[in-house]
């Protein structure tokens, strides 16, 4: 499965040899996450979501529609896809490195006793305009929680992770 996808930005490389692995990020239930740079793109650094597509439980089909998803939406606060391959019998989704993580580790780690009022404010105002985009589209994410909204480093909220969503009929 190869599809190149962000057709707006520079062309992201297809072959794995062009990025290199810096740190585990994260640990989803059939991913691993990485944080790596791509040589050939000025070491832009990227994420890596790196889908095992042998693990029993993994929806082929789930993950086809992830992928598409994430190539087809373009709006700021939603999370999209530069380019996606596969490396042996994993699935390589590369995607904008968001470097403060999802909002619920920003919460446990800096946040413990929650976000502030103008935090949360700013938050949901993001989410919501990633949300009235993505049902513009004729979509529903279904799966919106803190885990699966992504924070950059100047605070740029986006909303991740298509595996479960489907068209609003
Ligand atoms: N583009 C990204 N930039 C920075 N960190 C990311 C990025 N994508 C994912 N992560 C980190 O990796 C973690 C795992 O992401 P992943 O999408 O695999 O699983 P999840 O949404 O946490 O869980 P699930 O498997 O239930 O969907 C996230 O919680 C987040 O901390």
């Amino acid at each position: 499965m190869q599809i190149r996808t962000c057709p707006r930005g520079p062309a992201f490389p297809l072959d794995p040899g062009s990025y290199k692995i810096l740190a585990e990020i994260g640990i989803g239930i059939n991913a691993v996450v990485y944080k790596a740079i791509c040589v050939p793109l000025a070491s832009a650094t990227v994420a890596i979501k790196s889908i095992d597509l042998d693990r029993s439980h993994v929806d082929l089909e789930s993950i086809r529609h992830e992928t598409k998803m994430m190539s087809l939406l373009s709006h700021h606060n939603v999370l999209n896809a530069y380019t996606s391959f596969t490396v042996d019998k994993r699935l390589w989704l590369v995607m904008p490195f968001m470097a403060a993580g999802s909002l619920r580790s920003v919460m446990s780690c800096s946040f413990p006793n929650g976000l502030g009022e103008s935090c949360i404010a700013i938050v949901l105002k993001d989410t919501l305009n990633a949300l009235a985009y993505i049902h513009a589209q004729g979509h529903v994410h279904r799966d919106i929680k803190a885990g699966n909204i992504l924070v950059d480093s100047d605070g740029t909220v986006k909303l991740a992770d298509f595996g479960v969503s489907c068209f609003d009929l």
